[in-house]
């Protein structure tokens, strides 16, 4: 490391998930990672931000090994990504836009093949199959729409199920791309009580979002990406208004609002990628509470 925006105090982290020198050049010769560097340990939840274009996606299809490297190596859990693949340790919940609605599946079925890696060749699902996808369905609250078609679900419910796969799979490594796009703020305060549920029982967690303002909020790390990792690690030190403005360049929103407390001025600053603003208050990132009052205890 020796790139001083990158954060030294982050290289402990026992047996998450770490990528080290990763590059990526796609098959028209784009390379849309270079060098890229971080390591995350288990038992945190991981906020990936960029720009559009930038690498998260890349960066998760190396991560699951649909996209080989060019350089560097990813390991996942101690073990090379051919390895925990085959042990099924990583789970995907992707992108609403990556998803064709229109194919005709149950939500338990969708559920259910989080489970075909831990099936035989033939997939027939035992009891064991069925209880776990019981039990994920439960604990997104998505019970009662089982036997529903996926396209019949609102966006929020849709996400829910692609959790619930993710937990049917047992997954010790979940990547989640952009869970929060189109969803209101109950289901996200839901996902978000759920993401630190798995936080507790070790799980690794890796959730890219262009919603900047829920990132100090339930983020116990950060990975800022452009082509590269320009800086990673607790989120108090990483997700501050100068690197926020340095990975984005002049593409944020930002508004600077003064206001006055106890009769003197003071600025807040409001810096936005789209989605939920974060707000600033003397270089600080501030927290929402949730509307269940839940605190972030990172
Ligand atoms: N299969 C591919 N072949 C060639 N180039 C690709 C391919 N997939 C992505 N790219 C390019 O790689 C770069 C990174 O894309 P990627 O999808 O990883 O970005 P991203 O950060 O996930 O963006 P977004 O926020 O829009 O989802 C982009 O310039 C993109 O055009």
């Amino acid at each position: 490391m020796n790139d001083p925006f990158l954060n030294p105090a982050s290289s402990d982290t026992g047996s998450g998930l770490s990528v080290r020198s990763a590059t990526v050049t796609y098959r028209n010769g784009h390379t849309a990672l270079r060098d890229a560097t971080f390591k995350i340990p288990a038992g945190t939840i991981t906020a990936l931000v960029g720009v559009n274009g930038s690498g998260k996606s890349t960066l998760f299809k190396a991560i699951m090994g649909f996209v080989g490297l060019a350089g560097g190596e990813i390991s996942i859990l101690g073990q090379p990504v051919n390895a925990a693949l085959k042990k099924n340790v990583v789970a995907y919940v992707p992108q609403s836009e990556d998803i064709d609605w229109n194919f005709p599946v149950l939500v338990e079925d969708v559920v259910m093949m989080g489970r075909y890696g831990h099936m035989n060749m033939m997939r027939l699902a035992r009891a064991a199959d069925h209880e776990a996808v019981a039990a994920a369905l439960a604990r997104v609250g998505m019970s009662d729409f089982r036997n529903r078609q996926i396209g019949e679900l609102s966006g929020g419910q849709k996400k829910r199920v692609f959790l619930a796969r993710a937990l049917a799979q047992d997954g010790r490594v979940i990547l989640l791309d952009e869970p929060f796009t189109g969803v209101d703020v109950n289901t996200e305060d839901a996902i978000v009580k759920l993401l630190r549920s798995l936080r507790d029982e070790g799980r690794v967690m890796l959730v890219s979002t262009h919603n900047l303002g829920s990132v100090p909020e339930f983020c116990d790390r950060t990975v800022l990406l452009n082509r590269t990792v320009l800086a990673y690690g607790p989120t108090v030190e990483i997700f501050t208004q100068a690197n926020l403005e340095k990975t984005f360049g002049g593409v944020l929103r930002h508004f600077v609002l003064n206001e006055s407390e106890g009769g003197k001025p003071r600025a807040l600053d409001v810096i936005t990628d789209d989605e939920r603003a974060v707000i600033f208050q003397d270089g600080q990132a501030t927290r929402r509470k949730s509307s269940s009052g839940d605190e972030d205890r990172s």
